[in-house]
C-alpha cells in the first residue's frame, strides 16, 4: 500500500521559505507583483486563477487580475500585455490557458516579456531550459521535481516514464529529468495516446509521471511494484453527492494504483498546490532581479 506524497505540506514548506524572501524585498520597498489575465468564464480557469491570487495574498504579494470577455480580439489582448510588460508593479505575468479559439495562443505567449514570463512558456525560456541555461522553469514540472526531492526519491539513474507530451507538462518535465543535474540524470521515456503497447513501457517505470488529460488512464496492472507515481491530472467528474456537483480525479486510477506504488500523489492535494507554489517562486525571483 502506497504512502501519500503530501503536496499541500511540501507547498507550505516552500512558501514559508518564500515568505522571508518577500519580507526582505518589502523592506527595500518592493512588493513582488503578479499580473493575471483571464479570458472568458471557464469555471475551472476561474477556480485556478482564484487559487493563484489567494496564494499571493497569503504571502503578502501583490496580484492584479484582468478579466476579459471571451469575445476580446487578439489585438486588444496584445495591447494589454504590452502595457503589463511596462508596468513596474508587475514582476510576473500569467495569461491563463486555454484561450478562446480565435486567439493564437503562441502569439500571445510570445508577446510576454521573457523577463516577466513566470510560467516559463515563452520560447526564450523554453529554449534556455533545453540548453541548461538559467531561466524561469515551468511551474508544474518544477513542482514535480520539488515533490520528488522533498520525498527523498532518487532520480539519478531512475527509469522515468512520462505519459503525455504537452508543452506545459510532458515535454518540460521529461527534459528536466534527463538533464545532467540533481534532481535529474534519469533515463526518460515519453509516451502518449498513440504509444503502442503503453503498458509495456509504464511497467518499467521506477517513476511514472501521468499527464495524459484523461481520468483513469493508468490502472494498477500498468504499474510496477514499488513505483513512485505522480498524477498531474485534474478531471472534474460529475458527482451529485458533492456540494459543488463534481469531484476531482487525477489521470490515475487511485485505488488500484496505490496497491502497487510505494509513493503516490493524491488529487487534489498533490501536484496542484506545487504548481501554484512554483509560480510564486518565479514571481519572487523576478522581483529580486528587479532590485
Ligand atoms: N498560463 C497557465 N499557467 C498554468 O499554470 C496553468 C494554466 N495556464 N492553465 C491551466 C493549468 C492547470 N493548473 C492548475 C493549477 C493549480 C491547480 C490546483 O491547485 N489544484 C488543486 C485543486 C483545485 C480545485 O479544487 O479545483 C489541487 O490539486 O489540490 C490545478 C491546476 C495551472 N495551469
Amino acid at each position: 500500500m502506497a504512502n501519500l506524497i503530501d503536496g499541500k505540506k511540501i507547498a507550505a514548506k516552500v512558501r514559508e521559505e518564500l515568505k522571508s524572501r518577500i519580507d526582505k524585498l518589502k523592506k527595500k520597498g518592493i512588493t513582488p507583483g503578479l499580473g493575471v489575465v483571464l479570458v472568458g468564464d471557464d469555471p475551472a480557469s476561474i477556480s485556478y486563477v482564484t487559487g493563484k491570487e489567494r496564494a499571493c495574498a497569503e504571502l503578502g504579494m501583490f496580484s492584479r487580475e484582468t478579466r476579459l470577455p471571451a469575445e476580446i480580439t487578439q489585438e486588444e489582448l496584445l495591447a494589454l500585455i504590452a502595457s503589463m510588460n511596462e508596468d513596474p508593479q508587475l514582476h510576473g505575468i500569467l495569461v491563463q490557458l486555454p484561450l478562446p479559439r480565435h486567439i493564437d495562443e503562441q502569439k500571445i505567449i510570445m508577446a510576454i516579456d521573457p523577463k516577466k514570463d513566470v510560467d516559463g512558456f515563452h520560447p526564450v525560456n523554453a529554449g534556455k531550459m533545453l540548453l541548461g541555461q538559467d531561466c524561469y522553469l515551468p511551474c508544474t514540472p518544477n513542482g514535480i521535481l520539488k515533490l520528488l526531492e522533498e520525498s527523498g526519491v532518487e532520480t539519478g539513474g531512475a527509469e522515468v516514464v512520462v505519459l503525455g507530451r504537452s508543452n506545459i507538462v510532458g515535454k518540460p518535465v521529461a527534459n528536466l529529468l534527463f538533464r545532467k543535474a540533481n534532481p535529474g540524470n534519469s533515463t526518460v521515456t515519453i509516451c502518449h495516446t498513440a504509444t503502442r503497447d503503453l503498458k509495456a513501457h509504464t511497467l518499467r517505470a521506477d517513476i511514472l509521471i501521468v499527464a495524459a488529460g484523461r481520468a483513469r488512464t493508468v490502472t494498477g496492472d500498468m504499474v510496477k511494484e514499488g513505483a513512485v507515481v505522480i498524477d498531474v491530472g485534474v478531471n472534474r467528474i460529475p458527482d451529485d453527492s458533492k456540494k459543488r456537483g463534481y469531484r476531482l480525479e487525477g489521470d490515475v486510477d487511485f485505488s488500484s494504483v496505490s496497491e502497487k506504488a510505494s509513493l503516490i500523489t493524491p488529487v487534489p492535494g498533490g501536484v496542484g498546490p506545487m504548481t501554484i507554489t512554483m509560480l510564486l517562486f518565479n514571481t519572487v525571483a523576478a522581483a529580486e532581479k528587479s532590485v
